[in-house]
């Protein structure tokens, strides 16, 4: 488990982490979302042990983290430009990481290089963003990390890469219990991955949450009638938090199960009505703005 308490981290008169407090459950994957300079590659430099905190603590498994081997040997952080040696290729750097990661897996790296379509004797500086990434994951998985930090690891990545991906992380999560952490601003990607999604801003957690709970109960409706129903607040009874008109058609966004909220819609008579669940960035923009904030400035 990774417990940040009261984290901070300043560069000159910017904070670019402010007094964060979260806990990350082992076996979670995170998903980290926020505007550019929100925060997010800082606050995975401090959870990889990179920099020191100026304020707060991490602690992983109850041990501080900063400067500290044993922690730092469970824990593989990808940068969001990873950095090589000139001559740097995967077989040399593996050489050096067998020594360096006690869970060094000989079997996994074989695997892996196996099923990522690099050549892995080629000096890594030459090759594209994406292969450069992809090289940086056979040498991250082959560790066979406890805590895995992914600083926008799916820029570059082809489509059939970034599936891969997706399913070898699955995969290390459910055989290792293996606690990711990815900062992105797909949210599309992240939906397909994580069980869970912090939203920082200014440095600040702006919200954190698992995200079937995030789902549950928000709901994206259309309603249409030939005629109106001829009273004052048409929707009156309907948790909506959100309503917008085109004429006779009305889009909503309704919180409540659709066991609630569907008769009641069916009771104003309407031509058309359906009821579909929200992406996870329509899911953010109402949280978001509920609490009184632009999401369009923060995403
Ligand atoms: N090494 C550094 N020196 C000075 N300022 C820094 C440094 N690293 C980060 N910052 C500042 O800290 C703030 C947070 O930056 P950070 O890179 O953590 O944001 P981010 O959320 O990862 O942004 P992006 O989405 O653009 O990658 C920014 O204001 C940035 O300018």
């Amino acid at each position: 488990m990774i417990e940040i308490c009261g984290l901070t981290k300043r560069f000159g008169k910017v904070n670019a982490v402010d007094n964060m407090t979260v806990n990350i459950p082992n076996g979670a994957v995170v998903g980290l979302v926020g505007s550019n300079g929100s925060g997010k590659s800082t606050l995975l430099r401090m959870l990889a042990g990179v920099y020191a905190p100026d304020g707060g603590t991490v602690k992983v498994d109850g041990i501080q983290h900063f400067d500290n081997p044993v922690t730092k040997g469970e824990c593989f952080f990808i940068p969001d430009f990873p950095y090589f040696y000139n001559t740097s290729t995967v077989e040399s750097t593996a050489f050096l990481y067998r020594r360096l990661y006690p869970n060094w897996s000989e079997q996994e790296y074989n695997r892996l290089c196996s099923i990522f379509p690099i050549n892995i004797n080629a000096p890594i500086i030459n090759m594209s963003k994406g292969m450069q990434r992809q090289a940086a994951l056979i040498l991250a998985l082959s560790t066979c990390p406890k805590y895995l930090f992914l600083d926008e690891i799916f820029d570059g990545l082809d489509p059939v890469v970034r599936h891969m991906l997706k399913s070898l992380l699955a995969e290390k999560v459910a055989d290792n219990k293996t606690t990711v952490v990815i900062a992105s601003h797909n949210l599309r990607e992240l939906e397909d991955l994580c069980d869970r999604l912090c939203l920082m801003h200014r440095g600040h957690m702006m919200l954190e949450r698992g995200i079937d709970d995030l789902r549950h109960g928000l709901r994206k409706v259309q309603v249409a009638f030939t005629e109106l129903p001829y009273k004052p607040n048409i929707f009156e009874g309907i948790n909506a938090i959100n309503i917008t008109r085109n004429g006779n058609i009305f889009n909503l966004t309704i919180k409540g199960t659709e066991e609630e909220f569907m008769p009641k819609l069916k009771a104003l008579n309407p031509a058309f009505v359906s009821a579909i669940p929200l992406t996870l960035e329509e899911i953010f923009i109402s949280e978001m703005g509920a609490a009184g904030y632009d999401i369009h400035s923060i995403l």
